[in-house]
C-alpha cells in the first residue's frame, strides 16, 4: 500500500513520534511505503510532497514542531475539494491518508471520507478538549513546561512579596491552567469553564499573602471574567477567523493591584508550551497512536481515528472527535479550589 501523510492545525509536541510511529510500523512490518505532504491540507491540494521513509523518520521523536510542515488551510477552499484531492492521490498513487490533527482537521476529514476519500485520523490537542480520547500527546509535554515555569515565578515572587499571574493556553476548556495549577500549588486557578469574579480572586489572593504567601494565580487564555460577555481578546482574529486569545493576565493583574496594593507581575507562557522536546510520555502515546494509524488503514477503517481509552487504543469514528469537548468537570474544578487562597 502507498499512504499520504499530513498534520494539520496548530503544532503539538508528540507529531513527529506519530509520524516515526507509523512509518517505522508501516514499511518495516507491512511493506507500505509513504509520501509527506507538506504544510497540512495545503500540501494535498498544491501537489507539495516529501519523501517520508525509514531515514526520513530516523530520530525524530524527541524533535518537537512536526517535519512535515502544518497551517489551517481549508482543502475545500482554493483549487481544493474532493475532484483536486482525489486527482492528487491518484498521480501519486496512494490507497489512503493519514491525517493528523485536531476537530477542525478532523471535520475536513470527515467531509471528505464521506465524498470517497480513503482516510484514517490521529487527534491532536495540546488542550486536552477532544472527549473522545482519554489523552492526547502534547498536553503532558505542554503541563510539564507550565509547571516548571510557575515554579520559577513562585521563587521571584516570594523574593519579592508579589502577586504572579501565570497565563496557560486553553482555549475553551482548563485542562492545562488546571493541572499545571495544581502542580504548582496555585493559590487559584481561573478557567474557562468556570466564570469567576474579581471578588473571588481577591479573596483568594489576599488569603494567600496574609498567610505570608507569594500569590500564584494560573488563568487559561479563554477565560471569561464575571462581567465578562466573553473571553479576553485584543489581538484581532486568527487565519481560520477566531479571535486570537492571550492578554487575559496582563488585564488581571493591574486588578488585583488596584483591589489588594500587592505589587503584581504577570507573564504569559504562550507557544513555548507548545515547542521543544516532548516528554517521554508524549512521545509513547504518539508512537502507540501512529502505530495504531497503520492498523486502522489495513482495516480499512476509513473515516475512523484512533484514540486513548484508559491504557487501551482503540478506534472511534470522525464524529465522536467532532462531538462535544472535554471539559473540566465541575467536582475536579471543586477538588481544585479547596487548597485555593
Ligand atoms: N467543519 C469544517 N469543515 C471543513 N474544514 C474544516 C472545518 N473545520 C475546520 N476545517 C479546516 O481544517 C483546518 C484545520 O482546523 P483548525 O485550524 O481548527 O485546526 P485543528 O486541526 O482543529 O487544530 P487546533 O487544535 O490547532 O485548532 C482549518 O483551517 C479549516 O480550514
Ligand atoms: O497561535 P495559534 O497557532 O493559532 O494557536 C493558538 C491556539 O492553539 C491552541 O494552543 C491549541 O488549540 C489554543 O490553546 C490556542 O488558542
Ligand atoms: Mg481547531
Amino acid at each position: 500500500m502507498r499512504i499520504g501523510m499530513l498534520t494539520s492545525g496548530g503544532d503539538a509536541p508528540g507529531l513527529n513520534a506519530v509520524i516515526r510511529g507509523a512509518v517505522l510500523t508501516g514499511t518495516t512490518v507491512h511493506e507500505h511505503e509513504y509520501v509527506g505532504f507538506r504544510d497540512g491540507w495545503k500540501g494535498l491540494v498544491e501537489n507539495d510532497t516529501m519523501t517520508l521513509g525509514r531515514h526520513e523518520v530516523k530520530g525524530i521523536s524527541k524533535q518537537g514542531g512536526t517535519i512535515l510542515g502544518t497551517s489551517r488551510t481549508n482543502p475545500f477552499e482554493g483549487r481544493g475539494g474532493v475532484d483536486r484531492i482525489n486527482e492528487v492521490m491518484n498521480e501519486n498513487g496512494l490507497d489512503a491518508l493519514i491525517a493528523i490533527g485536531g476537530e477542525g482537521t478532523l471535520a475536513a476529514a470527515k467531509r471528505l471520507t464521506d465524498a470517497g476519500v480513503r482516510i484514517v485520523g490521529v487527534p491532536k490537542t495540546v488542550d486536552n478538549d477532544l472527549d473522545a480520547t482519554d489523552y492526547t500527546f502534547g498536553f503532558d509535554t505542554a503541563v510539564g513546561i507550565a509547571t516548571e515555569a510557575m515554579d520559577r515565578l513562585r521563587t521571584t515572587g516570594d523574593a519579592h512579596n508579589r502577586c504572579m499571574v501565570a497565563e496557560v493556553m486553553g482555549r475553551h476548556v482548563g485542562w492545562i491552567a488546571l493541572h499545571s495549577g495544581m502542580a504548582a500549588g496555585a493559590h487559584a486557578i481561573l478557567i474557562p469553564e468556570q466564570r469567576t469574579s474579581m471578588d473571588q480572586l481577591t479573596e483568594w489572593v489576599q488569603s494567600a499573602y496574609n498567610r505570608g504567601r507569594a500569590p500564584l494565580v494560573v488563568v487559561a487564555e479563554g477565560f471569561t471574567l464575571e462581567g465578562d460577555d466573553e473571553p479576553h481578546n485584543d489581538r484581532g482574529l486568527d487565519a481560520f477567523g477566531r479571535p486570537r486569545l492571550g492578554g487575559i493576565g496582563e488585564r488581571l493583574a493591574p486588578l488585583i493591584e488596584a483591589r489588594t496594593g500587592i505589587e503584581t507581575r504577570a507573564t504569559t507562557l504562550g507557544h513555548i508550551q507548545r515547542g521543544g522536546t516532548p516528554s517521554a510520555y508524549d512521545r509513547v502515546l504518539a508512537t502507540r497512536l501512529g502505530m495504531a494509524a497503520v492498523r486502522a488503514v489495513n482495516g480499512h477503517r476509513w473515516g475512523q481515528m484512533v484514540a486513548l481509552r484508559g491504557t487501551d487504543i482503540v478506534f472511534v469514528p470522525f464524529e465522536a472527535a467532532l462531538g462535544s469537548l472535554k471539559t473540566v468537570p465541575q467536582e475536579r474544578y471543586d477538588e481544585a479550589a479547596l487548597l485555593f487562597g
